[in-house]
């Protein structure tokens, strides 16, 4: 619940994903810039190997810019680093929005570091499985507003990244592509991949994309509901703070109540079932067959490039 103390506003706050709105805590009352304010603006940097995290003090918005070479794959090491920076922004006070976004100019994410996938041992491949669940939990279950800045083409992973935020927005580039595009590679988008998509897109425009492993160029996206809007792209951040400033203009704790009321089933399904889902993850990734379609695609993206 919202009350006005001597100033002080009580708001909810916690992670929607394990126990729904948990505590309450005091957070100053703002008045919050409309747009982003650069000239008043105290960005506070922190963590910078695969991922660049910037908390505007004035606006209660953090900017995390994935920055990880070439194509922000999405490896152990930077899922980790991914959750460990939810985590410390949910625990902010300060800290009210994320928009997500990529340094690299024509990638947003090229999803799961398929190198993960490949030649790994079943410790290791659960390990992994564990820390992609994470990312998802963190980010799909989180109090905060978040917004995709999707400033590249985002297939696979990448693509759930956006799903798991409250609104994406992509650059109006006919050469970006987003999808689940995992049955091209002759693997199977887990069942909390297809049930972030149906939450987005519905149920038939789903089960379509996930069989035949879609990517839709940017207008198409718009045009199925993957994504929101398609902004050009060097307006594509100035634009992301603005919608951002539209949502913060809610009420926090009824706009997270909501947002858990909606998101609850999906993130329990998860929760109940995550060891099962590690295993299946596993069982699954270690057939011979599978490791020879993954084998046979890296070998695809490389002679791509030749
Ligand atoms: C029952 C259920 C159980 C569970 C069943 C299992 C469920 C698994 C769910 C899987 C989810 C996934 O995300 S699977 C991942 C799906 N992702 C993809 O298919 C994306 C593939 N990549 C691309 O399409 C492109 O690379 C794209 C991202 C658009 C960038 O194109 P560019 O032309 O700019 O760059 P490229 O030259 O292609 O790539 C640059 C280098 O990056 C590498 N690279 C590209 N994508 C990579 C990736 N995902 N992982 C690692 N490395 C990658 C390339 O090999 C190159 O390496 P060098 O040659 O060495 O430089």
């Amino acid at each position: 619940m919202a009350v006005l103390l001597n100033g002080l506003r009580l708001v909810s706050s916690g992670n929607l994903s394990l126990h729904g709105i948990k505590s309450l805590q005091y957070k100053s009352t703002r008045i919050l810039c409309q747009l982003p304010c650069k000239s008043s603006y105290q960005g506070r940097p922190f963590s910078n190997k695969n991922m660049t995290v910037e908390l505007d003090n004035n606006t209660g918005v953090a900017v995390i810019q994935m920055k990880k070479p070439p194509v922000n794959s999405l490896s152990l090491e930077f899922l980790t680093e991914f959750a460990i920076n939810m985590e410390k922004l949910e625990m902010d006070r300060e800290c009210r929005g994320v928009v997500l976004t990529s340094s690299n100019p024509k990638i947003f994410s090229a999803g799961l570091d398929i190198n993960e996938m490949y030649g790994k041992t079943p410790e290791h491949s659960g390990e992994f499985w564990r820390a992609v669940q994470e990312m998802w939990l963190k980010l799909y279950g989180s109090n905060m507003v978040t917004i995709a800045a999707i400033n590249g083409s985002s297939p696979a992973g990448g693509c759930l990244m956006a799903l798991a935020c409250d609104y994406r927005i992509m650059a109006d580039n006919p050469k970006y592509a987003i999808g689940l595009n995992e049955t091209k590679l002759g693997i199977v988008a887990p069942f909390w991949f297809k049930d972030s998509m149906i939450n987005v897109i519905g149920r038939r425009a789903t089960e379509h994309s996930l069989q035949l492993g879609l990517m839709y160029s940017a207008s198409n996206a718009l045009k199925i509901g993957l994504v929101d809007q398609l902004v050009a792209q060097d307006k594509i951040m100035t634009h992301a703070l603005s919608v951002m400033s539209e949502w913060l203009a809610i009420p926090d704790h009824a706009r997270q109540i909501t947002k858990s009321m909606m998101r609850k089933p999906t993130l329990d399904r998860l929760l109940t079932n995550r060891e099962s889902d590690i295993q299946n993850f596993v069982n699954f990734i270690s057939k011979d067959s599978i490791q020879k379609s993954l084998q046979l695609y890296l070998e695809m993206l490389k002679q791509r490039k030749s």
